[in-house]
């Protein structure tokens, strides 16, 4: 009889650590939504430790853990802008860097940067919108509305906060010089995710791809790094069809309830945040080709490995492509279940 202890014995440390979760885990396929809420935080710490990090940047294990526990309690619970969010966005963002190589584009300190920035990106988020901040005058308007990306400087402001608070501060032991950069980095990360943002750097992530790569110019690795973080932020059009449309029925969740707020305020709501108004397959069939697909065409470009990715987002497209006749055959849009979607 061959004693299970004997085979667990044999496997090396580091594969054993990869099966405790799947061993698809590091591949563009895996769902991480699909992992269990207590295999996250360990999953969390098996990442930072998978790329070399922990011990790169002499990280205690306690405050990794601590760090990783007071990111998850920063988040609320809207149905999309939580922790199994942020979790999901971390995760493509190590597959980025495991499966494209980055370890021989960008230093341990802009991976660390992107890894963290990933996890941190959405903090404290409230399930609405910079629009809605503005014209609801909230308290995160009155702070930084005047330079814009208001959420994003907030989520930000909460990254700095956790890693100020004691026996979190996961870059403790890093030289001045490089934990200033690492901030840094981390803060023009996450204010990349706003839409906006984004929007305005395409042209030059588009001249990116044509033109190619050049890893000496700093604005280039700021292009990269801000693609690899967008593209996490939309990771979950990048897998099987049933994980785009339940992310779609949390997105909508969330941004009808903005809406219902936004009419009982007296105001009106965006088509996109109108359960009355809006058509979830035409919304998503929009957003999927003027943001998401241009997104990972560039990556695709710039990485062959990850082409598999941009198909796999083109098939979900089409999918809604079919869902949408289907939804229109059916007469006036009628989001109140969204259970449409089939
Ligand atoms: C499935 C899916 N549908 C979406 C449909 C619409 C929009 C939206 O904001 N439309 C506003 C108009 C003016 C364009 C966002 C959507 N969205 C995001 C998202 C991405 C974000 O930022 C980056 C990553 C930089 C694009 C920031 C926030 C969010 Cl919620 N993530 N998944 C989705
Ligand atoms: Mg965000
Ligand atoms: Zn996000």
């Amino acid at each position: 009889k061959v004693d299970k202890d004997d085979i667990v014995g044999n496997i090396p440390d580091k594969q054993l650590t990869l099966q405790q979760f799947d061993e698809n885990f590091d591949k563009f396929c895996y769902p991480p939504r699909s992992l269990c809420p207590d295999h996250k935080i360990k999953a969390c710490i098996w990442m930072y430790e998978d790329l070399g990090l922990i011990s790169k940047f002499h990280i205690s294990m306690h405050t990794l853990v601590h760090f990783i526990l007071m990111v998850r309690k920063g988040y609320r619970e809207p149905p999309y802008h939580n922790w199994d969010h942020a979790f999901s966005v971390m995760h493509h963002a190590y597959l980025l860097a495991k499966n494209l190589e980055l370890n021989d584009k960008l230093s341990d300190l802009e991976i660390i940067a992107l890894l963290t920035a990933c996890i941190c990106h959405d903090v404290d988020h409230r399930g609405t919108n910079n629009a809605f901040q503005v014209n609801s005058k909230s308290a995160l308007a009155s702070l930084y509305s005047s330079e814009g990306s208001v959420l994003e400087r907030h989520h930000f402001a909460q990254t700095v906060c956790i890693l100020s608070t004691s026996g979190c501060n996961i870059f403790e032991n890093m030289k001045r010089k490089d934990y200033a950069q690492t901030l840094d980095l981390i803060k023009n990360i996450i204010l990349a995710t706003d839409v906006a943002t984004h929007l305005q750097i395409m042209p030059q992530l588009e001249d990116l791809a044509k033109n190619g790569l050049n890893l000496s110019s700093k604005n280039h690795r700021m292009l990269l790094l801000s693609l690899c973080m967008t593209a996490s932020d939309l990771s979950d059009q990048t897998k099987n069809w049933k994980t785009t449309k339940n992310t779609s029925k949390l997105i909508y969740k969330e941004f009808f309830s903005q809406g219902d707020l936004e009419k009982r305020m007296g105001n009106l709501p965006a088509i996109i945040n109108d359960r009355e108004r809006a058509c979830v397959p035409q919304l998503q069939i929009n957003f999927i080709e003027h943001i998401a697909l241009p997104a990972y065409k560039v990556l695709a470009n710039l990485f062959a490995e990850y082409i598999e990715v941009y198909e796999r987002v083109q098939r979900n497209l089409k999918r809604w492509r079919l869902v949408e006749k289907e939804f229109l055959s059916r007469g006036l849009p009628n989001n109140d279940s969204l259970d449409f979607l089939t």
